[in-house]
């Protein structure tokens, strides 16, 4: 594409060179430039891109996007210089791949909770309902059936573009994505049309990154302030931020709840461990989901598909057929008469509500034992109170690793511990081994009991030193209790 044309939806401050020129690809990552691309230099976190652009050129860049030009300017190459590189990044990189957003419904979900199960069931139904999808999430992303490793809950605004062009390659028609707080705050998602977006929930999360609640609570809301009016904006209005985040958009905003009159209404009628019986707009459903919090998730997917336009009826037989996505109260049930659930829940809110609903259904009648850690390099603020969490809902607690990273595990659990007073550390043992702790929670249960382990969900590995580890919550389990894994 031609250099001048890339350019079409930003300002330069100043253009070095010839822009009558052909470019072959666009990257932020001098490590993947090609010949012929566009390097685009951002300043990280960790290193400063314009440290790369000598390199880039090496590579084979005849452009680079700049903030600050080079002291020596290449003859060969065009600069173009921008105030925020990554303003631009997702313009330019959304152009290049031909504005795939604009070629299918788009929709973004965000929040600090239940992104990942609102995407991949709107993905999940949109498909029974007869549609090609696709799907951006932290566990996997999906262009219609065939699946692309994540990495990030939300991909980098280069990779962002590539994956929804393949999805309009491959016909699809719809795409759901997750937007992380980090993604809107970096503008990976910038120059992306949203035919909608969903408003989960906000607790405290990520707090190492965006420093304060209000920063965190800003980047959410910046996605709604960006969305055209031609979107529609779903939003919580059970959360005490539901109708902040909409303040500003010019979208049409629709509200859901499980409380209070909303556009989308829905009531639990009753709960097993199978699954809840509820009433969605004067209408009763049999779910096979377990949690009130999943009665909300499940009514911004209600809402998301009526305003995409599908009859109320057709998405409640298609939700009566959807079940939980990998590693989100997922139960496992033993021979033994007691079951495991493996759940995602690595905040502190997440904690308190993955337990509430447990108890929900346990209705008083055996024990629960929760198994979690917290990860490290991330906010280390979170530790102490997802011990307090665990410990105010469970009748033993085994605190052990989640993924250290570069951290000491010891030091991670000593975090958590230091969260709790001697009467709440009569409840708790902490085993550093993840495996061993898994364990020894089975071996404690008995009939009727519940074994919770929280904080890796889908995750197939364990982060230490930089290295990744085969390691599977599920596996552990089923190795232990002698049971084959669920088929689909
Ligand atoms: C803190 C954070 O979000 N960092 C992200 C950020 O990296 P950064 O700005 O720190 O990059 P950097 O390493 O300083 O490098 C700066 C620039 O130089 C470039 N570079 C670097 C080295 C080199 O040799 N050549 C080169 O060109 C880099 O490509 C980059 O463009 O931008 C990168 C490209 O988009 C991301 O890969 C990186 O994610 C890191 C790996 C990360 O762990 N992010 C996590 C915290 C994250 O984003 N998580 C959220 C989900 C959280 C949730 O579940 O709610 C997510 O969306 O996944
Ligand atoms: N609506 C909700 N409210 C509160 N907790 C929830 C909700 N939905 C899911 N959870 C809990 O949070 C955990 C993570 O859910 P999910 O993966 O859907 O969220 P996410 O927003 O994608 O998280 P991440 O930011 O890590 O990608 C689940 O395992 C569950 O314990
Ligand atoms: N997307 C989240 C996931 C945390 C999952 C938990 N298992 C951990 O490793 O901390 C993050 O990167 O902060
Ligand atoms: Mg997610």
């Amino acid at each position: 594409m031609e250099l001048r044309k890339l350019l079409k939806n930003i300002k330069p401050v100043a253009i070095k060179g010839n822009e009558d020129i052909d470019v072959t690809g666009v990257n932020i990552n001098s490590r993947l430039i090609g010949k012929g691309n566009l390097f685009i230099a951002m300043k990280g976190t960790q290193v400063d891109g314009h440290r790369f652009i000598g390199g880039a050129v090496e590579a084979g860049a005849v452009a680079v996007m700049c903030e600050e030009l080079p002291s020596e300017l290449d003859g060969g190459v065009t600069y173009v210089q921008v105030e925020s590189t990554e303003d631009a990044a997702g313009k330019v990189a959304t152009v290049f791949y031909g504005e795939p957003s604009k070629k299918l419904k788009l929709v973004g979900v965000t929040g600090t909770n239940g992104k990942t199960t609102i995407a991949t069931l709107l993905y999940n139904m949109f498909t029974k309902l007869g549609y090609k999808c696709g799907l951006l999430s932290t566990v996997c992303n999906y262009i219609v059936d065939e699946k692309v490793p994540a990495d990030h809950t939300t991909p980098d605004p280069i990779e962002l573009n590539a994956l929804l062009a393949r999805m309009v390659e491959a016909g699809c028609e719809y795409a759901f994505m997750e937007c992380s707080s980090h993604a809107i705050a970096q503008k990976r998602i910038g120059g992306l049309h949203f035919a909608g977006g969903v408003f989960t929930n906000l607790t405290r999360d990520h707090l190492d990154y965006h420093k304060t609640f209000e920063n965190y609570r800003n980047a959410k809301k910046a996605f709604f302030d960006g969305l055209p009016k031609t979107a529609f904006a779903i939003t919580n209005a059970d959360d005490k931020n539901g109708m902040v985040m909409v303040q500003n958009t010019k979208a049409v905003v629709k509200t859901y709840s499980t409380r209070s009159m909303a556009d989308f209404k829905g009531r639990l009628l009753e709960c097993h461990f199978e699954g809840m019986y509820l009433e969605i707009d004067g209408r009763e459903v049999g779910v096979q989901f377990i949690g009130k919090f999943n009665l909300s998730n499940l009514l911004a997917v209600y809402g998301a598909a009526v305003m995409l336009g599908q009859k109320p009826e057709d998405v409640l037989l298609v939700l009566s057929t959807l079940h939980s996505v990998n590693g989100r109260l997922e139960p496992i049930h033993s021979p033994e008469g007691f079951t495991a659930i493996v759940d995602y829940a690595h905040t502190p809110d997440a904690l308190k509500n993955v337990l509430g609903a447990i108890h929900e259904v346990l209705d008083g009648r055996g024990h629960l034992i929760t198994v979690c850690g917290a990860g490290g390099n991330r906010d280390k603020g979170k530790r102490p109170l997802m011990a307090q969490e665990a410990v105010a809902q469970s009748d033993k607690v085994i605190i052990t690793s989640d993924n250290p990273r570069f951290e000491e595990p010891q030091d991670i659990i000593n975090d958590m511990l230091a969260g709790l007073n001697a009467q709440q550390m009569k409840k708790v043992i902490s085993i550093a081994d993840r495996r061993e702790a898994i364990r020894t929670a089975c071996m404690m249960a008995g009939k009727g009991d519940v074994v919770l382990i929280a904080g890796k969900g889908h995750e197939d590995y364990q982060e230490i030193k930089g290295v990744k580890h085969h390691f599977d919550d599920h596996e552990v389990v089923r190795d232990f209790i002698g049971t084959e894994e669920r088929k689909s």
